[in-house]
């Protein structure tokens, strides 16, 4: 029986693979995280321990007490607003703490499953498109905005340049796994979708979906592309990553390149919502505070060729909501 540690297992991904590893018996799963199980009511096969992973001693520990055969690690400072004005935390996090974790996966002989993410990269790629992915000419809205079609989709030997400090702290997290670990695997997904947990934070996909169900409008930025990601394929590339041998950055996302403003109206027509309540806005008109890339799709090639991954369609998904 394969011993796996679950690292953020309260986290929205998380607990999505803590759920479907904790189901098979050839696993015996620990699940950790920050705080105490947000599912301790309805006790699953897993155990279950509360840990920070910055805190060195208690790692050590916990690697001693668990030996882990696989290690997966889903927690991270994840909001991209709140590293931007947090900095030292964000690195403690994104950085040290991995590159600790990274360190005992080796000194313990564990394989190391790492998440990141599209972040890394600055979206600019549109501007020297290499292989064509989409073709998406027209918008079947009228009157909203949309930006140039996405032409390039990156792939995992692409450079990174992120444009926030989030991004910038999971590249270097990257780096300490790629430099320290011998057995690894780094997953970079993108706009992770499904349905949150109490407790969890949410997604775009929900987002929408609960604003529209209020009668509340919202706003959708139509000029930031991505391929979204289910939670549900997220755990099954990684599942097929436990099983591999490949060393190495594996993008794990959807194959569908789209506008944020694109999965909104996804939504509405899927469930029947009042699209006139959805209003596209540009990421200048939206006036975020953190930076974004415009044109971060990446490409799955890789997982198709090697793991044989092939990830859901958004209107499958919200036809089995
Ligand atoms: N969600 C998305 O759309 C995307 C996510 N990613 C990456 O995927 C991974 C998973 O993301 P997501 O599922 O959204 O993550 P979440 O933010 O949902 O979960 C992260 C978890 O990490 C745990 N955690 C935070 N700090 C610590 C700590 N010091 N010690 C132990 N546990 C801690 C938290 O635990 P607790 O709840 O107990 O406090 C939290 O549940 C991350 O690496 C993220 O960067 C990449 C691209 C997109
Ligand atoms: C909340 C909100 C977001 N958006 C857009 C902004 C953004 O492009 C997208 C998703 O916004 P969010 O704030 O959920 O996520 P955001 O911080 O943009 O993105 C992500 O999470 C981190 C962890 C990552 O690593 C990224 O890969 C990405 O998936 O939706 C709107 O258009 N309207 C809204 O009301």
């Amino acid at each position: 029986m394969k011993n796996i540690l679950i690292i953020g297992a309260n986290g929205f991904t998380g607990r999505q693979i803590l759920n479907d590893l904790s189901n098979q018996k050839r696993y015996k799963v620990t699940g950790c995280s920050l705080h105490p199980d947000i599912c301790a009511n309805n006790k699953g096969n897993y155990h279950f321990k509360v840990i920070d992973i910055r805190n060195k001693e208690i790692v050590c520990n916990l690697f001693k007490e668990v030996s882990p055969d696989l290690v997966i690690n889903c927690s991270a400072l994840s909001v991209p607003d709140y590293c931007e004005t947090h900095h030292e935390e964000a690195f403690l996090m994104n950085v040290t703490a991995v590159a600790q974790l990274a360190q005992l996966c080796r000194d313990h002989k564990s394989r190391f499953i790492h998440l990141s993410t599209d972040f890394v990269f600055d979206g600019k790629a549109y501007e020297t498109p290499k292989h064509f992915k989409t073709k998406k000419d027209t918008n079947p809205y009228e009157n909203q905005a949309v930006s140039p079609s996405p032409q390039y989709l990156y792939n995992e030997n692409d450079t990174p340049a992120p444009v926030n400090y989030y991004g910038y702290t999971k590249w270097k997290g990257e780096e300490k796994v790629s430099e320290i670990c011998q057995d690894y695997a780094i997953v970079r997904v993108e706009i992770v979708y499904g349905k949150a947990l109490p407790g969890q934070h949410g997604n775009i996909v929900q987002l929408v979906m609960n604003r529209l169900h209020a009668g509340q409008e919202i706003r959708v930025v139509s000029d930031q592309w991505r391929t979204p990601t289910y939670v549900g394929d997220v755990s099954v590339g990684i599942q097929k990553l436990m099983e591999s041998t490949h060393n190495g950055i594996f993008h794990i996302c959807g194959d569908e390149y789209l506008a944020i403003s694109d999965i909104a109206f996804q939504v509405a027509e899927a469930m029947n919502l009042n699209y006139n309540l959805i209003h596209s806005v540009t990421t200048k008109e939206m006036n975020e505070s953190t930076p974004r890339p415009r044109y971060s799709g990446m490409s799955i090639d890789k997982a198709q060729k090697l793991l044989n991954y092939q990830p859901r369609k958004l209107k499958q998904i919200l036809a089995e909501w």
